[in-house]
């Protein structure tokens, strides 16, 4: 973590295989021990007392996510996968992801099921994750996945379908033995879902539009906890719908 982040560092949250088995395409087939841990949620950091507290007067949260690599069964090592609810003007909150290191592939869908993206990042890239759309992040690479996001802290994830559904209506997995690369499985508990339709993190134009702000891919995303950016619309995406048309 020293690479990625040079403050204070707290104790991560850590996910285990056992607290994802309720969403793993094949809770059998993996070998490891349910005590393993998965992945490492480094939350709510600031550098210093003056960017905790642009964080705080914003009521946003900066986070690190570490993903080593590992293949559970078949499957790509994810996160749990998560929607965030609306704000009081009824539009889901967004949140913004920038891909320290690894490559990253963030599943990304409505809850209707009218829509399922996937979007590949590499590092330094962004993805927003529009209002509205659950998100999983899965590291599908050789090297640990690292990500940091910005996002409200008014609110709590909602894991409910997640859990409920064994997952996202799709799984990243490995071709069958003698093939090679990788497949996306339709979650068979999900009766019908769109096709998926794959992006890349360059497909969408720098986030040139976010209430004046120019967020391009490669520049820090940390450079945003700042006294000049304004991350209102973490909390108030109706200023940025402009964006998800
Ligand atoms: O809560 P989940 O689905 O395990 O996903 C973890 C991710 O979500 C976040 O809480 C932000 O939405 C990050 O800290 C982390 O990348």
């Amino acid at each position: 973590m020293d690479r990625y982040w040079k403050g204070f560092l707290p104790e991560p949250s850590v996910r285990t295989v056992g607290d994802m088995e309720c969403v793993l395409a094949d809770r059998d087939g993996v070998e490891l021990d349910s005590t393993t841990p998965l992945y490492y949620m480094y939350r709510d950091l600031a550098m210093n007392e003056t960017d905790r507290e642009v964080l705080s007067r914003q009521n946003i949260r900066y986070d690190i996510t570490v993903i080593p690599p590992v293949v559970l069964g078949r499957e790509y090592v994810k996160t749990k996968g998560h929607y965030h609810p609306d704000t009081s003007s009824g539009i889901g909150y967004p949140e913004l992801y920038q891909v320290l290191a690894g490559e990253a592939h963030f599943l990304l869908q409505r809850k209707d099921l009218s829509d399922v993206v996937t979007v590949a990042a590499s590092a330094g890239e962004y993805v927003l994750v529009p209002p509205g759309y659950g998100h999983v992040s899965i590291n599908q690479g050789k090297e640990a996945l690292v990500m940091a996001n910005l996002v409200s802290n008014q609110f709590e994830s909602e894991y409910a379908v997640y859990e409920e559904m064994h997952g996202g209506a799709y799984y990243a997995q490995k071709k069958k033995e003698n093939g090679s690369g990788n497949v996306w499985t339709q979650n068979p508990v999900y009766l019908s879902a769109s096709p998926i339709r794959a992006l890349s993190a360059r497909d969408t134009p720098e986030l040139d539009v976010m209430h004046g702000m120019t967020i391009k891919h490669g520049m820090g995303i940390y450079n945003l906890v700042s006294e000049s950016a304004d991350l209102s619309f973490l909390n108030e995406p109706e200023k940025i719908m402009g964006v998800f048309a």
